[in-house]
């Protein structure tokens, strides 16, 4: 399901947090949102998931205007915090928002214990979910948002609190979502994993959205007996573009002592924004 959204706006009294924003997320494709505190990244996140009505603007989900009732029916979201019910276990939380959806009680159960063996909780799933640390409380969000098996899915910095094991596998559920057919967005700060997840990204700033462009990340060379400050920065494309400047240096003989990549292309497109703007 293709979601466009076009001049979205919203304010909390005079104060405008989305001003307008443009969108587009199409099916098999992860879009990064990403800007600094405050740009308003998830305030259009719950405009785009029906749950905050825009002043202005339109978004339609696959050519048709959609209201807040198409876009809750084919959204999964997931907040940046997930309050979850204390007192009951996360079984049953996921049952409770299944049936929500009007799922057969028999389905929603099953599809409960499926989505706690995705996010590894099975046995986390009959104990209050009180006793879950928030790394395990972000997973459960991410079960949560899976429920309805969503064709567009929004994640609102999915992997803050989250183990390095668990962001790899968050990383690998994604995009196995996204190979199914789901349009997602994720919101995040960390500009190194949205590099390697995201297909496309856009950038947020006082409330407006822009696409960031091509980038292009760096590579720092350093050659044997050379001072670590003579290092040179060579900005390649990709990792192949890499591998044959590599390849180059050394069919020339030279003695590369390191090759390593140093920054993302998207931290230096996310600061060049920054320095533009301030
Ligand atoms: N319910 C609200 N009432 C009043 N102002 C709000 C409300 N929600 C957000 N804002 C304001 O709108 C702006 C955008 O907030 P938003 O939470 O969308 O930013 P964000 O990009 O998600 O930030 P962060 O990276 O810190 O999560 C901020 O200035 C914020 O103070």
């Amino acid at each position: 399901m293709t979601l466009v959204a076009r001049g979205l706006s919203r304010a909390f009294g005079k104060h405008p947090a989305v001003v307008h924003a443009d969108l587009t997320l199409t099916p098999g494709r992860i879009t990064g949102l990403v800007g600094p505190n405050g740009a308003g990244k998830t305030t259009l996140l719950l405009l785009l998931a029906g749950l905050l009505k825009p002043d202005g603007g339109t978004i339609t989900l696959d050519g048709a205007p959609a209201g807040d009732g198409p876009l809750r029916a084919a959204c999964g979201w997931m907040p940046d915090v997930f309050g979850t019910w204390d007192s009951l276990t996360p079984h049953e939380i996921l049952v409770t928002f299944a049936r929500l959806y009007d799922m057969p009680a028999p389905d929603a159960a099953a599809r409960a214990d499926e989505l706690l063996a995705l996010v590894h909780l099975s046995e986390h799933g009959r104990r209050p979910a009180s006793e879950l640390s928030r790394g395990q409380k972000q997973r459960l969000g991410l079960a949560r948002a899976l429920v309805n098996r969503p064709r567009l899915l929004l994640l609102d910095e999915p992997a803050s609190g989250m183990d390095p094991r668990s962001r790899i596998e968050l990383r690998d559920q994604l995009r196995a979502a996204a190979r199914a057919g789901a349009a997602i967005v994720v919101s995040s700060h960390i500009l190194t994993e949205l590099d390697e997840l995201a297909d496309d990204v856009v950038l947020m700033v006082g409330g407006t959205t822009e696409p960031a462009g091509p980038t292009t990340a760096s590579w720092r060379v350093r050659l044997a007996g050379q001072p670590e400050s003579e290092a040179q920065l060579v900005a390649l494309d990709d990792d192949e573009a890499a591998a044959a400047h590599l390849a180059a240096l050394l069919a020339d003989g030279l003695p590369v002592a390191e090759f390593t990549r140093v920054s993302s292309g998207l931290e230096q497109a996310y600061l060049q924004l920054h320095a533009d703007r301030t």
